[in-house]
């Protein structure tokens, strides 16, 4: 099977073109490859697939194989693979997702992307949660190890829990961010955004994801997170994220309502890679 690894920030992806010939069993295939081990290694699987709705449908699975609405960094390499490959000359795209069609755009000399999110929605998940709304989501306390964070719950497509923090000195993120996680007021899971406001235009950010743990850059992460600083009066519209792989520019446009996000997009290396052996065909 041929395979390309691309990265936004390094947060990275195999990608796999799914319109000659789809692999199956792709949770199984997706903890396989990604495994930094014993596989290729990667945050995600992406899958470039036909669309009967828009130019394209991206499908991606989490390195330990659950299914994702959509990925920020994925898009925007999904909008230079289908270039690099030949499948299109259209500069602007529609990409459909489980999340809804993304819009996305080549901007400079082609090697970054703005990708439109669309308009946040302020909840923690889209299956109620028993006993209270999942509408409930400014200033959620949530009690890890005796200390209570407050966290801003939105959805850039999938869901984070962004938590504001004075500093990253002695904090144990990734420890937090791991039982957030699988916290129960998230009935699907969240990813997890630390973020230190350094301004009202920057902020830096550390981010524990659903399903991949520790990634160096998480661009729905970074979207959601200049939104939860709108919506507590810590940031304005447009700000910089320092992320771990590099810098996001990210605003939340008035007139709109949308939530842009721009970046590099960068492919690594292309392989050739036989999983016969590796996947089961039940
Ligand atoms: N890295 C991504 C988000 C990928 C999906 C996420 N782990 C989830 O399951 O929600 C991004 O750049 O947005």
């Amino acid at each position: 099977m041929k395979f390309s690894k691309w990265h936004g920030l390094g947060n990275d992806f195999i990608f796999v073109n799914g319109f000659e010939k789809a692999p199956i069993n792709l949770q199984q295939l997706a903890e396989t490859l990604c495994d930094r081990h014993f596989g290729i290694g990667a945050d995600g699987l992406v899958l470039v697939l036909p669309s009967t709705q828009a130019d394209f449908r991206m499908q991606i699975f989490n390195s330990d194989g659950s299914e994702a609405q959509m990925c920020g960094n994925a898009t925007r390499c999904f909008s230079r693979y289908v270039h690099t490959n030949g499948l299109t000359k259209k500069n602007e795209l529609t990409i459909e997702t489980l999340a809804g069609i993304i819009h996305a755009r080549l901007v400079g000399d082609g090697s970054e992307v703005k990708v439109n999110l669309g308009e946040p929605k302020l909840k923690r998940s889209e299956i109620p949660v028993s006993g209270d709304s999942a509408s409930t989501a400014i200033n959620v306390p949530i009690t890890i190890n005796d200390i209570t964070y407050n966290a801003t719950c939105v959805s850039t497509g999938v869901p984070h829990c962004v938590i504001f923090v004075d500093s990253f000195q002695g904090l144990d993120w990734q420890n937090i961010g791991k039982k957030i996680e699988i916290h129960p007021l998230f009935p699907e899971k969240t990813n997890v955004e630390f973020i230190q406001v350094i301004n009202r235009s920057e902020m830096i950010m550390k981010v524990w994801e659903r399903g991949a743990g520790v990634t160096l850059a998480c661009g729905t992460g970074a979207s959601a997170s200049l939104v939860a600083g709108v919506l507590t009066n810590k940031t304005d519209r447009k700000a910089v994220v320092h992320l771990e792989g590099g810098d996001l520019q990210i605003e939340w446009e008035e007139a709109t309502g949308h939530v842009l996000m721009t970046g590099p997009a960068v492919e690594s290396f292309v392989g050739d890679i036989s999983i016969e052996n590796s996947v089961a065909t039940d």
